[in-house]
């Protein structure tokens, strides 16, 4: 039931992000990031964890840009399809990226650093969609669940999910594997998770 549930809210969320517009996608991403520079979570954090963003999901590259400006150090997942985790490795501008399976650019396993998850600060999270208690729907795979799975609201790293205003949805089917998101910043608000 949930099951079914999530693949079809996926695919309607899916599709919406797909067809933004550029600068629907451009205008949202700088509101996001004019945002994100503001809070106390972010100017403290010292390692962060980015994604790159495939389909439509907001872009992370101002945020990326200032992190960098700052002096913060920045990981990037790994997508390990044989466990369906994710390993975070530290990202330099100069690298050269590979691609995965997905299509999404990662680090150099061979020439970057392995970081254990429990020592980052702060994980900037994809979503497909969000509810108003910060539970969050992904790709459907589960990588973002198995690697945070050790994850309690309140304790390091915070979960900090990205999204548009279209992404809320009035309640995201979840079940016990589900990590919830400490918080969620869209282009209009924040959201914070009641429980954290
Ligand atoms: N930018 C970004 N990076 C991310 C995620 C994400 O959601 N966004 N992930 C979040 O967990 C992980 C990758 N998860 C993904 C899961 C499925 C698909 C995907 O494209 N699925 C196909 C279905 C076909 C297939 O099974 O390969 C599709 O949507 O068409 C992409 C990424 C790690 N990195
Ligand atoms: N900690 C876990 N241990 C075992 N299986 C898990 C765990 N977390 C998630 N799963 C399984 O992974 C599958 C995908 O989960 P779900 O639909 O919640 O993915 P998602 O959060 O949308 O995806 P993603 O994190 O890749 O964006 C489900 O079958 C789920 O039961």
């Amino acid at each position: 039931m949930t099951h079914q549930a999530k693949q079809l809210l996926r695919q309607s969320l899916k599709k919406l992000r797909r067809n933004l517009s550029r600068s629907q996608r451009h205008d949202a991403s700088i509101a996001v990031w004019l945002r994100i520079i503001e809070q106390s979570f972010f100017k403290e954090a010292q390692h962060i964890a980015l994604y790159m963003p495939i389909q439509g999901e907001l872009d992370t590259k101002p945020i990326l840009q200032t992190s960098a400006r700052l002096g913060k150090n920045i990981y990037l997942p790994i997508v390990k399809p044989e466990a369906s985790t994710l390993d975070f490795y530290h990202y330099t501008l100069k690298m050269k990226m590979a691609m995965n399976q997905y299509g999404i650019l990662e680090p150099p396993e061979q020439a970057s650093e392995y970081i254990e998850p429990q020592k980052l600060d702060l994980v900037f999270v994809p979503l497909v969609a969000f509810d108003a208690h910060c539970r969050r729907l992904g790709m459907g795979k589960g990588y973002y669940d198995r690697t945070f799975a050790f994850h309690q609201p309140l304790s390091k790293p915070m979960l900090v999910g990205l999204g548009y205003a279209f992404q809320e949805v009035p309640l995201v089917p979840s079940n016990e594997t589900d990590i919830a998101l400490d918080k969620v910043v869209t282009h209009q608000a924040i959201f914070e998770n009641p429980k954290a």
